[in-house]
């Protein structure tokens, strides 16, 4: 449907935070976090609300919003969708977690299915799939298969950064979908990395470099 490029003042300050060389991987895992929250905080702005009846503090019945179904699924794609987990879930903490493994083959850039653990009743649910990055596109668009195979119709894309050949690639296999990011850089090295990116986000999390 559209990619969402977040400009808000806090989300672009702490992203470029995560692009200086040699960030501890306590502050990476912060702010990926961080913008997390803050991105998934654009990415429900069109929930859809309800009228419902409370009896408020002075005695007296009062009409608010609430959120109508309020039924979400958070979609880590591991290992590094889980460094946004937390940040995600600091505002939808309800949300049930739907678990998606993939590694992307560093020869081919071909993303490799590993783990599969879906919550049931997915298809009643709105979909918010989260990584740190789109590249090529292939772990998402596999992701975004997974989630239709099992009947998904409602699905959102969460990344904190974007590659133009990766939103082109995933829109076309899915035209449905919105991305919502903080920013869509320049362009893949030849390594299939995002420049100017982030490095790699996986190992820049879990610290594994
Ligand atoms: O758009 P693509 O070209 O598919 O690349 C993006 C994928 O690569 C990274 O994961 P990686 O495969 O490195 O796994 P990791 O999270 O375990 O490090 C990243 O977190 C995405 O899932
Ligand atoms: O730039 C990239 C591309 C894929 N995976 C990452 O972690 N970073
Ligand atoms: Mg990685």
């Amino acid at each position: 449907m559209a990619v969402h490029v977040i400009n808000h003042p806090l989300v672009q300050h702490k992203l470029g935070l995560m692009r200086e060389h040699g960030i501890s991987t306590k502050s990476f895992r912060e702010l990926a976090s961080e913008v997390g929250t803050l991105l998934t905080y654009e990415a429900t702005q069109n929930l859809e609300l309800e009228d419902k009846t409370i009896d408020g503090w002075q005695g007296s019945e009062l009409s608010v919003q609430s959120i109508k179904g309020k039924k979400i699924t958070v979609v880590p794609i591991l290992r590094a969708g889980l460094g946004m987990l937390e940040g995600v879930m600091h505002l939808i903490p309800a949300a049930k977690v739907s678990v998606v493994g993939l590694e992307r083959n560093e020869e081919t850039l071909e993303p490799v299915p590993y783990f599969e653990k879906l919550v049931g009743n997915i298809d009643e649910r709105l979909s918010l799939v989260i990584d740190p990055m789109l590249a090529t596109g292939g772990s998402m668009i596999a992701t975004l298969d997974m989630l239709k195979k099992a009947g998904c119709t409602q699905i959102k894309v969460i990344v904190l950064v974007a590659a133009p050949e990766g939103i082109e690639k995933t829109l076309a296999a899915h035209p449905d979908i919105d991305i919502y990011t903080a920013s869509v850089d320049n362009h893949l090295n030849e390594k299939g990395y995002i420049v100017p990116g982030l490095g790699d986000a996986g190992d820049k999390i879990f610290g594994t470099v």
